[in-house]
């Protein structure tokens, strides 16, 4: 295994609720999970089909209500089939209880959304953190933090299960629990892959135990032991995952770190792609030209419209908000964020420059979800266009092949117009913007929509869409960064 630190797999605790099965003789775990969101959720159904006995929890009790009727209140992707595939294996409650009396790992996945300061809300860690310390069994559990929280906060999280155990004192709950951070890495719209494939599994924690009997759960993917669905198939030349073991904070803030990267790359491109534009150059090129460098790399360097979606800015806002209580400015990741969200205006200044007015202007939105293959809209950046352009007196129709029904329930009052197909936005609008590069957008019928609409203007926000084909069609073509 190419880990940097690797653990012995040695049987750190001979505890007779571990089962032996069924991949080599690993012993399998009953685990709780906290939150049954895109990370709990997914992560419950990888680990229940690994063969683990899992137990996701969450206070909504309608999630809950519709997962015990085999209904997976999130889109994506062949979720459906792993939580089929997992069986019995998993299982779900609102009442945490029975199930951590036996726990011998417990995830905490709940939501940590942004405050107005940029700091993470963690009310509902400290409320997951209180009822774990409640409901704690009698046998030793390794309490292990999913949520991106800030740096310090496993610490914190002890200290909660402490005060609710009644033991009070950290050293006495020593010996029943231990606190863990094992940062998520997964992307909505592939996060089954992304779980089952990972390219590392990061494990901070200043404890011994918790650290081996994480490498025992993971170790079916650590070796890559297990058998593929066959919906998911193991990625052509998949070895061995490395393992980074290390102290709490530094897990912590692999996460954020890993973000910001991701998210200042993307804005990196962006930048260019603005000058790219203005001297005749194409973004496109330019990605793959710097892309093809081992150094570089050409993944997260398309250009558009730049990141939305629950996790970039927050996180990025929150490690800004960490690093100020230190006395430290980060310009770099300031700098990705203004770059980033001054990319959404440039939608109502090209659209201003070709139809002069957006007063009255009809506007059709392709895509309303933060990216393809999820139902996600939180900070979709479709939905900060369609309300910087209604600001402008635009009037907005929009379509999305999966987020529409979210959409319209949660955007009910907020004046957007949705279409239940893309024709049926393009139908009579001045303008088409494509915010979402879904598959299905590729293949329209564009050259009978460019007939319905009143002015066959496309702009193509993430340089997604065949442009000799729209042109041909009779469209005339914008795009973002050439
Ligand atoms: N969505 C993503 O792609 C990724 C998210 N993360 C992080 O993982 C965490 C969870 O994110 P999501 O799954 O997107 O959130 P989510 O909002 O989809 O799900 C959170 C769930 O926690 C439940 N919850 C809240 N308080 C609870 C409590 N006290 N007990 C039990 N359940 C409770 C909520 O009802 C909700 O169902 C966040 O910290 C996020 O930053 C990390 C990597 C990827
Ligand atoms: O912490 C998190 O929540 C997760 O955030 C991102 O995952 P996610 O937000 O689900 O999706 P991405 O594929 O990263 O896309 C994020 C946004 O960036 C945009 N993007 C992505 C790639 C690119 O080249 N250009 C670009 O504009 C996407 O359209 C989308 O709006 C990270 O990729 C995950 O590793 C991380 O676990």
């Amino acid at each position: 295994m190419g880990t940097e630190n690797s653990f012995p797999l040695s049987d750190v605790r001979a505890d007779e609720s571990c089962r032996e099965e069924p991949f080599g003789g690993l012993k399998l775990l009953k685990i709780v999970i906290y939150g049954t969101g895109y990370v709990g959720l997914t992560t419950g159904a990888a680990m229940a089909f690994l063969g683990h006995e899992v137990t996701c929890v969450d206070i909504d009790e309608a999630k809950i209500a519709s997962l015990r009727g085999g209904k997976s209140p999130i889109y994506e992707p062949r979720l459906d089939e792993l939580m089929e595939l997992a069986g019995g294996n998993l299982r779900f409650s609102v009442d945490p209880a029975p199930a951590l009396s036996e726990a011998e790992v417990v995830f905490v996945a709940v939501g940590t959304p942004p405050m107005a300061d940029g700091n993470p809300d963690l009310t509902a860690v400290q409320s997951a953190a209180s009822s774990i310390g409640r409901h704690l069994g009698l046998g030793f559990t390794v309490v292990v933090n999913k949520s991106t929280v800030p740096i310090g906060s496993g610490h914190w999280v002890e200290s909660l299960i402490a005060e609710a155990s009644g033991e009070g004192d950290i050293r006495n709950l020593r010996n029943r629990c231990c606190v863990a951070s094992n940062p998520e890495f997964l992307r909505e719209g592939s996060a089954l892959c992304d779980i089952l494939y990972p390219d590392r599994v990061v494990v901070g924690s200043e404890n011994p135990t918790a650290n081996e009997v994480l490498a025992r759960l993971y170790e079916p993917i650590l070796q890559q032991s297990f058998t593929a669905p066959w919906f998911l198939p193991r990625p052509e030349g998949m070895g061995a995952v490395p393992l980074v073991a290390t102290d709490l904070a530094s897990a912590e803030l692999i996460k954020y770190a890993s973000n910001a990267f991701l998210c200042t790359k993307i804005s990196l491109i962006n930048e260019i792609g603005n000058l790219a534009e203005k001297v005749g150059a194409d973004i496109t090129h330019i990605a793959r030209g710097m892309g093809l460098d081992a150094r570089i790399g050409g993944r997260f360097l398309q250009a558009g419209l730049g990141w939305g979606g629950s996790c970039f800015g927050k996180d990025s806002a929150a490690l800004i908000a960490t690093a100020k209580e230190y006395d430290i400015r980060m310009p770099i990741v300031e700098a990705a964020r203004e770059v980033n969200y001054a990319q959404r205006d440039l939608v109502v200044t090209k659209l201003l420059n070709e139809l002069k007015i957006l007063k009255g202007r009809t506007v059709g939105i392709l895509g309303l979800a933060f990216k393809p293959n999820t139902d996600d809209i939180r900070d979709a950046p479709a939905l900060d266009i369609a309300q910087r352009l209604i600001d402008r007196g635009a009037r907005i129709q929009a379509h999305d092949p999966i987020a529409l029904d979210r959409a319209s329930c949660q955007l009910n009052h907020s004046g957007i117009r949705f279409g239940p197909t893309a024709e049926a936005v393009a139908a009579g609008a001045d303008a088409l913007v494509l915010t979402t590069d879904w598959a299905m957008y590729r293949d329209l019928p564009w050259k009978r929509m460019a007939k319905t609409m009143a002015n066959p203007l496309i702009l193509d926000g993430r340089n997604f869409l065949d442009q000799a084909q729209l042109v041909n069609a009779g469209f005339r073509f914008l795009s973002i960064g050439r």
